[in-house]
């Protein structure tokens, strides 16, 4: 495993994270909705820093159960707290083809959330991605499956307190002794 992000930027990023959150919303009162199961260390770092008054909710969604390239995309909000006329920051731990962030958006605002703004841990460069960026990104990292703080393959590894690449022949291993 080769660290790309150690503990010590993961937090130097989340506070600048929180920092640009704070600022954009200036004190004032948001929802803050972790998405299932990938965000919940960035969520529990980040709600901590930022100043405002909040609720906090969650949803799941999923599509890349069992492997690294992404399958169906399907929602869970059964445990949603309201939205309605809230102002809602929707936190992910990662945007890679996008299609996660662009679906759940829709889905909030579709519960008449009155905005809904997107805050990630990391974005992938990749060329075949949705076009609407997350309007805050703590870092870019390059095309390659990651793992830890909340990253996982085959719910492996989300234990993990640095990002890492899992290279090829690990996820073969993993796979083999965990699949
Ligand atoms: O930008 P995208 O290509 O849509 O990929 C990003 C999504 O993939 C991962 O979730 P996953 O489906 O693996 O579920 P998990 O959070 O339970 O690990 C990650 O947590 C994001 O939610
Ligand atoms: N663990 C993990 N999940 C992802 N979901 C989308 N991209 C990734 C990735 O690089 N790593």
């Amino acid at each position: 495993m080769r660290t790309l992000i150690t503990e010590t930027q993961l937090s130097a990023g989340v506070s600048q994270l929180a920092h640009e959150i704070d600022t954009h919303y200036q004190g004032r009162p948001i929802t803050v909705v972790a998405v299932l199961t990938g965000s919940v260390v960035l969520f529990a770092d980040l709600i901590r820093r930022l100043s405002m008054p909040q609720r906090v909710g969650v949803i799941q969604a999923s599509s890349y159960r069992g492997g690294t390239q992404a399958g169906e995309l399907v929602i869970d909000a059964k445990m949603l707290i309201d939205v309605k006329n809230r102002d809602v920051l929707l936190v992910d731990d990662i945007f890679d083809t996008g299609a996660t962030i662009a679906k759940l958006r829709k889905e909030l605002l579709s519960m008449d959330a009155a905005s809904v703004a997107t805050a990630v841990l990391l974005r992938k460069s990749r060329a075949d991605q949705h076009s609407r960026r997350p309007d805050f990104i703590a870092f870019e990292i390059p095309d390659e499956f990651v793992v830890g703080y909340g990253l996982d393959y085959l719910d492996m590894y989300r234990n993990l307190p640095y990002i890492a690449v899992l290279e090829p022949d690990e996820i073969a291993a993993t796979a083999a002794e965990f699949g």
